[in-house]
């Protein structure tokens, strides 16, 4: 078997080439960065792949993403038809995601950032939150990361609720299913955290209808992808207060170019794509177990489904 790994970055790519060599004794891993021979390749291991690459492999059985979305995958223009993809999911993924929501939201639900401007001014200014039962948090997709996000909420005392497509039943969690019943999700919602994929129907989901739709002064953090969010919409409404503060973990162009707004927004905290990074140690042994999995049964656990963008 030949895998030949793609990331944007050689120097990475060849990080996860030792890494995967490693864990598949007896198989070739190899690095699209360097000439390679398009028939040997049985698997591709990508993050953002080059339009191309992969439909120049005539072998291939199956793509994996090195990471739980695959709309970086699904937006190459000639990927081959057919192909399964592979996402990769784990329990230190969703750990780390847990962790990112949980400091973000009660980052949001003390206001610390108006807490550290008192400092910044040597003020003693005592402020004073409503206790988390009674703080809406809305998370919006109820997936790996999304289910164990709002129950990470839950637990803390949030009075919280979540959305997905099909419907869902969560300790702890008021869930809201599908468009029907997105007004309701949304309506008093005072800090919403978005953890969707990034598919044609939620596209510029976070945008200045949605946004109204909050609790006047809501925090907003996008831990998904960049493109789920209309940047100038939610600029607007910092500007005009519904919005009272966002946490940006993901752009329409990373990484952020050093001229964009956000950077300097004193009313937006970004993060640099990192809410719940895969790194090659962690990462490696999952996709090595399902490209091991996948060859021996020709089908393993997490399967996504590239007709629904999932
Ligand atoms: N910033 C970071 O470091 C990271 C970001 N991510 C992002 O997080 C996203 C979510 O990951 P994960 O939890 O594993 O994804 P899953 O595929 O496990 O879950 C997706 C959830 O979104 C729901 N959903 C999809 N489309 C819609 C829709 N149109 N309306 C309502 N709900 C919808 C699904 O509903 P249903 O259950 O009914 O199908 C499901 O609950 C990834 O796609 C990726 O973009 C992932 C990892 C790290
Ligand atoms: O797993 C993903 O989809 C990511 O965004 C990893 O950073």
């Amino acid at each position: 078997m030949t895998v030949a790994v793609y990331l944007p970055l050689a120097e990475k790519t060849q990080w996860w080439v030792e890494m995967l060599q490693g864990l598949l004794p007896g198989w070739d891993v190899v690095s699209m960065h360097d000439e390679i021979d398009p028939g040997a390749v049985t698997y591709g291991v990508v993050w953002r792949p080059r339009t191309g690459d992969l439909a120049g492999f005539p072998n291939l059985k199956a793509i994996v993403s090195i990471g739980a979305g695959i709309d970086h995958v699904l937006a190459d223009a000639e990927l081959p038809e057919g192909v399964p993809i592979i996402r990769t999911v784990g329990k230190d993924l969703t750990q780390r995601m847990r962790e990112y929501v949980a400091l973000h939201v009660l980052r949001h639900h003390r206001d610390m950032p108006r807490q550290l401007q008192a400092q910044a001014e040597s003020d003693w200014h005592a402020i004073v939150v409503p206790v988390a039962p009674n703080r809406v948090v809305g998370v919006m997709g109820l997936g790996n990361l999304g289910a164990a996000a709002a129950q990470t909420l839950a637990g803390l005392g949030f009075d919280t609720r979540g959305w997905s497509k099909s419907a869902k039943d969560l300790d702890g969690v008021s869930c809201f299913t599908g468009t029907g019943e997105m007004d309701a999700f949304l309506d008093g919602c005072e800090i919403l955290v978005n953890l969707l994929p990034l598919t044609d129907q939620t596209r510029g989901i976070l945008n200045a209808d949605l946004f109204a739709k909050l609790a006047p002064g809501a925090c907003v953090i996008n831990c998904a992808r960049g493109p789920h969010l209309v940047d100038a919409d939610l600029l607007a409404a910092l500007e005009s207060g519904q919005i009272k503060q966002a946490t940006l973990d993901v752009f329409h162009q990373e990484p952020l170019p050093a001229d964009n707004p956000f950077w300097s927004h004193p009313s937006i905290t970004v993060t640099p794509h990192v809410a719940s990074q895969i790194d090659a140690g962690t990462g490696g042994r999952l996709i090595a177990a399902n490209l091991k999995a996948f060859e021996e049964t020709g089908t393993c656990g997490d399967l996504a489904d590239a007709a629904r963008g999932y």
